[in-house]
């Protein structure tokens, strides 16, 4: 599949479905660096400024949500391709100094795959998700 302008609006819809509010938010993103973790306990390592080695730290908290902002400004703008292309290229600019590889995005992409149904349940389109970060998100943040 393509990430056309359909599978656009759904994973904005699911996206704000599944970001939902409050404490939810909070569990969604420690379940997702959780299985981050899980698949490749090195990558650890990178998340020391932020205390990574527990997912509860307010500090490591406090990456989360900041992660979750990106994701969401991102999202919000998949139906607007030249605010996108700024929001990528600014978090694409943040990345290169972190040393975020190849590897690490798919440790991401398979992460969301994991707790987004979980949230979303059939709701979930694994297609129009897997099509936008690898055509859209993917090539517009990655680095290396
Ligand atoms: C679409 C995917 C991603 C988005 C939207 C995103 C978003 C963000 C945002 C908004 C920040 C905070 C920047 C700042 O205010 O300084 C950040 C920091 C960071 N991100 Fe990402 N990120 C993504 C993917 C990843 C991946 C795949 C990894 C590694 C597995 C990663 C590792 C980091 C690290 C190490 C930091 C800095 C932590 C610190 O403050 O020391 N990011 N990211």
């Amino acid at each position: 599949t393509k990430c056309g302008p359909l599978q656009r609006l759904k994973v904005k819809q699911q996206w704000a479905k599944a970001y939902g509010v409050g404490h939810e938010r909070l569990e969604l993103g420690i379940a997702l660096w959780k299985s981050i973790f899980a698949q490749d306990p090195e990558s650890r390592s990178i998340f020391t400024r932020v205390h990574g080695d527990d997912v509860r730290h307010p500090a490591f908290e406090a990456h989360i949500a900041r992660v979750f902002n990106g994701f969401d400004r991102i999202i919000s703008s998949l139906t607007d391709e030249d605010v996108l292309q700024a929001q990528l290229a600014h978090l694409k600019a943040q990345h290169i100094k972190l040393g975020i590889s190849a590897h690490h995005f798919k440790l991401m992409r398979t992460g969301l795959s994991y707790v987004l149904p979980a949230q979303l349940g059939r709701c979930f389109d694994k297609e129009a998700w897997g099509s936008c970060w690898d055509e859209v998100i993917y090539p517009g943040i990655k680095s290396l």
